[in-house]
C-alpha cells in the first residue's frame, strides 16, 4: 500500500487556516495528523518525548540537519526547532494524512524534498479583509500586524505565481471549507470510507459505554489536537 501524500496548508497569518484545520480534524476523526517537531529545549512539565516533541540535543539536531534529514529548522530563543522528514513519514505510516501548516519558506523547503505533498493555499478575499481579521483576533501588537501584512503580500504573490495545486479563497468560511473537503475527498478515498468502528464524540466527562456497544467513545479533548499550541518550527513572522 502506498503512503498517503501529506498536505501543505499554507496562507497568510489570520486567513483562517487554524479554523479550517480544527474543523477538518473534528469532522474526520483519526484521518489527519500533525508531524511531531524536534527541539533542543528541555521538556516542560507534562510534556512527553515523541508525543509533544522529539527532544534532542543541539549537536544531534545540527548533525541531522547537515545530513539533510530535516525539511526546515530554525533557532528561537537559543533553542533549535525543526521538522524532520521522518516525522512526516511516521504520520503516513499510521495511514493518516499529515498536515503541514507551513509558510512560504516552508513550502519552498518542501519542494526541495521527495515528500511530494499536495499544496493548498488559503487566500484572503482581500488584503484589507486579512488585516481586519488579524485585528479582530486581538492577538497581535501593531508592529506584529504590520510585519504579518508584509509577509502576507509576499505569500500571496508567491501563490499567484502558480506555486500551489489549489488556491482556496476564504471569503465565506463554510463555502471555503466545503471546497477544501471536496478536493480532499477526491484525492483521498479514506475520507469517504465509513469506519467499521464508528466513533461517537462525547463531551469530556461523560461515562464511556464502550463495553455495551461495538462503538468507540472518544472525548473531544483527546480527538482534536490543540491547534492553539505553537509549533515554532513553522512560525516566522
Ligand atoms: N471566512 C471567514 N470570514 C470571517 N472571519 C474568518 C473567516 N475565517 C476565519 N475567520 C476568523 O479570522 C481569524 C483568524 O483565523 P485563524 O486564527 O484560523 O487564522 P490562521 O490562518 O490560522 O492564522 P495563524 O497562521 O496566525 O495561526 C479568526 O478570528 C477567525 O475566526
Amino acid at each position: 500500500m502506498s503512503l498517503l501524500r501529506p498536505i501543505v496548508m499554507s496562507g497568510p497569518s489570520g486567513v483562517g487556516k487554524s479554523t479550517i484545520l480544527k474543523k477538518l480534524f473534528a469532522d474526520f476523526e483519526g484521518k489527519f495528523g500533525f508531524s511531531v517537531s524536534h527541539t533542543s529545549r528541555n521538556p516542560r512539565e507534562g510534556e512527553t518525548d515523541t508525543v509533544d516533541y522529539h527532544f534532542s540535543s543541539k549537536d544531534a539536531m545540527t548533525a541531522a540537519v547537515e545530513r539533510g534529514e530535516f525539511i526546515e529548522s530554525a533557532t528561537f530563543g537559543g533553542n533549535m526547532y525543526g521538522t524532520s522528514k521522518k516525522a512526516v513519514h511516521d504520520v503516513a505510516a499510521k495511514n493518516m494524512i499529515c498536515i503541514l501548516d507551513v509558510d512560504e519558506q516552508g513550502v519552498k523547503a518542501l519542494k526541495a524534498t521527495d515528500l511530494e505533498p499536495i499544496y493548498i493555499f488559503v487566500k484572503p478575499p482581500s488584503i484589507e479583509e486579512l488585516e481586519r481579521r488579524l485585528r479582530g483576533r486581538g492577538t497581535e501588537t501593531e508592529e506584529k500586524i504590520q510585519a504579518r501584512m508584509d509577509t502576507a503580500k509576499s505569500a500571496i504573490e508567491y501563490a499567484d505565481s502558480g506555486a500551489y495545486d489549489h488556491v482556496i479563497v476564504n471569503d465565506d468560511l463554510p463555502r471555503a471549507y466545503d471546497e477544501i473537503v471536496e478536493i480532499l475527498k477526491k484525492m483521498y478515498p479514506i475520507l469517504s470510507e465509513v469506519a467499521p468502528n464508528v466513533a461517537i464524540i462525547t463531551p469530556a466527562g461523560d461515562a464511556p459505554v464502550a463495553e455495551k456497544t461495538e462503538k468507540t467513545i472518544i472525548t473531544v479533548e483527546s480527538s482534536v489536537p490543540d491547534l492553539n499550541k505553537k509549533r515554532p518550527s513553522v512560525e516566522r513572522a
